[in-house]
């Protein structure tokens, strides 16, 4: 059996979302030699260290968000695997993508076409970026928690929540980011890593 087959027998899926999958794995693998959208050191752990690591994070979101903006999207995790579940249910609404790197937004694009599924590339800094609103703020591998919160100051709803997966060291950037920042914080544990969490935040305000 291969990853491919083990983690979408895992993840209750339907037949459409699981053939996007497979189309984003299919396009991720045949364009990484060319602009590095995963290290290649994971490459072989497509199915594990990305595409699950980022359905996790879709089964955090409340039913039906009407604005997921997820930014540094890179190769599309979580973001691009949120907009290819849109058939599901409690699926967002809407889906943004904001990465600034060109290649990678021609790949995200390339992803959305072939699969037939409709999201939004801004191909922009995020900083620099239209405010966008969202109900739900997704990143991975972006920035440390400090940095996330000036990206979600601009980005998310005053009652929105923001979702961060995060490794090991996610204690220590909670309390830093306690210095300048209320929020309210719940740290999901992480179903591919054992010491990484989500943390899922509310409520937050600059102090
Ligand atoms: C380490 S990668 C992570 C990509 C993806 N989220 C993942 O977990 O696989 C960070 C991505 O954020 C993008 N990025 C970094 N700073 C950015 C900014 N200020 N505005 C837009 N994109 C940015 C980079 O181009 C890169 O693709």
């Amino acid at each position: 059996m291969t990853d491919a087959d083990r983690i979408l027998g895992t993840l209750d899926v339907s037949r459409e979302t699981s053939e996007r999958l497979k189309t984003l794995a299919e396009i991720l693998v045949k364009w990484n030699p060319r602009i590095n959208l995963v290290s290649k050191s994971t490459i072989s752990e497509l199915w594990t260290r990305h595409i699950l690591d980022s359905t996790q994070v879709f089964s955090l979101s409340s039913t039906g968000t009407p604005h997921w903006v997820d930014i540094g999207s890179g190769g599309g995790f979580p973001g691009l695997v949120i907009a290819l579940m849109c058939d599901e249910p409690g699926a967002p609404e809407k889906v943004t993508l904001i990465e600034s790197d060109q290649r990678k937004c021609a790949f995200l694009r390339t992803v959305l076409r072939e699969t037939g599924v409709q999201a939004t590339v801004l191909t922009e800094r995020i900083e620099q970026a239209d405010p966008q609103g969202a109900t739900v703020l997704s990143a991975r591998a972006l920035a440390d928690l400090s940095l996330l919160f000036e990206f979600s100051e601009r980005h998310l709803a005053s009652n929105g929540v923001a979702l961060f997966p995060k490794g090991a060291n996610w204690k220590k950037e909670v309390t830093s980011a306690k210095e300048s920042w209320s929020f309210q914080v719940d740290a999901v544990q992480s179903k591919t890593e054992q010491q990484a969490v989500i943390l899922k935040i509310g409520e937050l305000q600059r102090v």
